[in-house]
């Protein structure tokens, strides 16, 4: 047995930037020493700790009351899962009330050590008249991403990758994002001016050549924005293709973005330093896919990267970077890794008689590679393990399940703020909601319908894609108009449905607008002008417009599916004595007539039981959808992570 104090393990911090955070006055000497039983000797006798954390320790509040609101507040904290005999078996969530301090440390060759629980009342004695002691691992983190608002965005995923590094740096990690420089040719370009050229170049060996990329960086927020360079990044059209369709090379623009990725971390002296070898990489979708890929097979059998980590982190299965296998040899990888990605489409998916179906699939790469898999909603890690919402990957998915987590994402509450929102035309908050009515007044003015403040506005945000379920608000749309009530829609994509909003207004001209484009100060006003949201999505990994709508007191109706399923509760006007409970809508199965019966239920709660409606906007504005929430939750994925060896193939 072998016994550690909590500042003779910091004193170890060889790899990992050690915080110790001191809200009560606490210092760390001042903890009594925390006991560690020994498994197994780490050979040399020389211990090098991956990871280290103290977990959680607090006291209770003044009166020893602990509330089960304050501990929403705090959040969860990762603690030790104990059998019957006190040894520890695992790692769950528990709630930052709990006194114990963890400590959990890793040796170069990865046994782990067990703690011997922390005495409660020595605890407490510890702390004098302070509130609790936060001291945790940080992390250099380096987000690989092909979106990043507010340089480039289209969807979800640009949304995440502009803030939750943010809220991570905030909490005290180093953090890079690595992402294309676009250059479109128009006005979007100015996004990137405050970025200046490192004047780091990088070779990257891929596509039978070498290229040179170049990187940009501006720190902002906390965060290195670093931009890669290169000119297939600079042409019109979005990040992944114009109006012809998708770029044909998107493959060998994000091959790209991975290698570039791979390096920045070890070349660019990022305020004097690198971040160096001992980094953990979260790769973003596909476009992000080979980071963990090149780490197992172009960096670790070389010995560099051999301690780092990374965590793929799927924001849409629908999308897997699938090419042709004979493109393999573009990616830049050694040919015997090829099992990696390689993937076979079955007999029905192929195209013609002497397809053999034979390909290279990015995100499975990604898959089999990373260390660990998150996903963007509790919901959605289950639902890709499954053949419906798996795309072909459940069973590799499932095989991988120990590793596989959800984390609900949050939003950006400062850019998604009622009470300051620049975008729309009156501010309110949830003591005074005048300002609400005075959106909706302005939308209906703004989109030419009827003003008419009393009248149900129903609105829509998003890709005009299958995975909205765009054919089903179609398909309802004319029995739906009926009603007396207006509809909303904004959005781009397919371009039949951008020609059926066209045509929709004119047939409905009093109550239908479509707005055809991507533009986000619009979306903020309809967020805002709307009484109901709409999202009928087929599937929804997370969905972010459901949670924009609650916190600017707008009611969602959702199909209750993945993310849209763990965000918003269905009402029930009996709940709590009568009082309500619930935020929305969320309706099962996705079929015209359901869809049209939730939202007949919205629309008759709206005019008929104003009580309860205003029940259901506070309930909604009140909800805590911060990234603080999510962030502490990936800081327990990142503390896992390192608990467990590198893929090494
Ligand atoms: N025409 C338009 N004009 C202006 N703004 C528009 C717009 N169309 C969409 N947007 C904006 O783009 C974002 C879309 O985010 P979502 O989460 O709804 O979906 P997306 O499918 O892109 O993201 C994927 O990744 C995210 C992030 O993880 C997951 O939440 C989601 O389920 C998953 O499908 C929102 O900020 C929305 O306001």
């Amino acid at each position: 047995m072998e016994s550690l104090s909590a500042s003779s393990i910091l004193y170890w911090r060889s790899s990992l930037n050690v915080a110790a955070a001191d809200h009560s006055g606490l210092s760390l000497s001042s903890v009594r020493p925390l006991i560690f039983k020994q498994r197994k000797k780490c050979t040399g006798g020389f211990i090098r700790p991956l990871s280290l954390s103290v977990v959680s320790a607090s006291v209770g509040s003044q009166d020893g009351s602990n509330s089960a609101v304050e501990d929403d507040k705090k959040g969860l904290f990762l603690g030790p899962q104990r059998d019957s005999s006190g040894s520890v078996v695992g790692f769950h969530l528990m709630p930052h009330s709990d006194w114990t301090i963890c400590i959990a440390v890793n040796t170069c060759h990865y046994n782990s050590y067990d703690l011997v629980a922390a005495d409660k009342e020595q605890v407490s004695a510890d702390i004098e008249g302070g509130e609790k002691l936060s001291t945790r691992v940080t992390y250099n983190i380096v987000f690989v991403s092909s979106e990043a608002a507010p340089y480039s965005k289209t969807g979800g995923l640009g949304d995440v990758c502009g803030s939750l590094p943010i809220a991570l740096a905030e909490r005290g990690h180093r953090v890079m994002v690595v992402t294309p420089r676009y250059q479109h040719g128009g006005p979007s370009d100015k996004r990137y001016a405050s970025a200046t050229d490192t004047e780091c170049r990088a070779k990257v060996f891929c596509s039978g050549g070498v290229q040179e990329v170049a990187f940009y960086h501006e720190y902002r927020s906390g965060v290195d924005w670093v931009f890669v360079d290169h000119p297939s990044y600079h042409r019109p059209g979005t990040p992944y293709g114009d109006v012809y369709g998708a770029f044909g090379d998107n493959q060998f623009r994000f091959t790209l973005l991975c290698h570039a990725a791979c390096e920045a971390p070890l070349v660019l002296p990022l305020g004097g330093f690198t971040y160096g070898e001992n980094c953990l990489f979260l790769a973003n979708d596909w476009h992000a896919g080979l980071v963990p890929v090149l780490l197992a097979a172009k960096y670790r059998p070389h010995g560099v990267y051999k301690d780092a980590r990374s965590i793929l982190v799927i924001h849409n299965l629908a999308h897997q970077g699938v090419e042709p296998a004979a493109t393999y040899s573009n990616l830049g990888l050694p040919p015997e890794w090829y099992g990696a990605l390689g993937w076979v489409f079955p007999t029905w998916a192929r195209t013609h008689a002497l397809d053999t179906g034979e390909a290279v699939n990015v995100l499975k790469g990604a898959i089999v590679t990373s260390d660990r898999i998150l996903t963007v909603s509790e919901g959605y890690s289950w639902e890709i393990r499954t053949p419906e919402g798996g795309y072909g990957l459940q069973e590799l998915l499932d095989s991988r399940k120990v590793v596989v987590n959800g984390i609900t994402n949050g939003i950006d509450e400062t850019e998604w703020n009622p009470s300051n929102d620049e975008n729309i035309p009156s501010h309110y908050s949830i003591e005074d909601l005048s300002g609400k009515v005075q959106c909706k007044v302005a939308l209906q003015k703004e989109l030419g319908l009827p003003v008419r403040p009393d009248c149900p506005l129903i609105g829509f945000i998003g890709r005009l894609d299958y995975q909205k379920g765009i054919d089903i608000i179609l398909s309802a749309t004319p029995e739906l108009l009926q009603d007396d009530i207006q509809f909303v829609m904004l959005g781009s994509g397919e371009k039949q449905y951008e020609e059926w909003m066209r045509a929709a207004e004119s047939s409905f001209k009093e109550k239908f607008r479509g707005w055809v484009g991507f533009n986000v100060p619009i979306s903020h006003r309809i967020t805002a002008g709307c009484d109901i949201l709409l999202m009928p999505s087929r599937f929804e990994p997370c969905g972010l417009n459901q949670l924009y709508a609650m916190r600017y007191g707008t009611v969602p109706v959702v199909h209750a599916t993945g993310g849209l399923r763990d965000t918003v509760q269905t009402f029930n006007p009996y709940a709590l004595d009568g009082r309500g409970e619930g935020t929305g809508w969320a309706f099962t199965p996705l079929t015209r007539e359901s869809m049209i019966a939730a939202l007949r239920t919205a629309v008759a709660t709206y005019r008929d039981h104003k009580d309860s409606w205003d029940g259901l906007v506070k309930r909604g504005m009140e909800r805590n959808s911060s990234w603080d929430n999510a962030a502490v939750k990936y800081e327990q994925v990142f503390e896992w992570v390192f608990l467990d060896p590198p893929y090494v193939g």
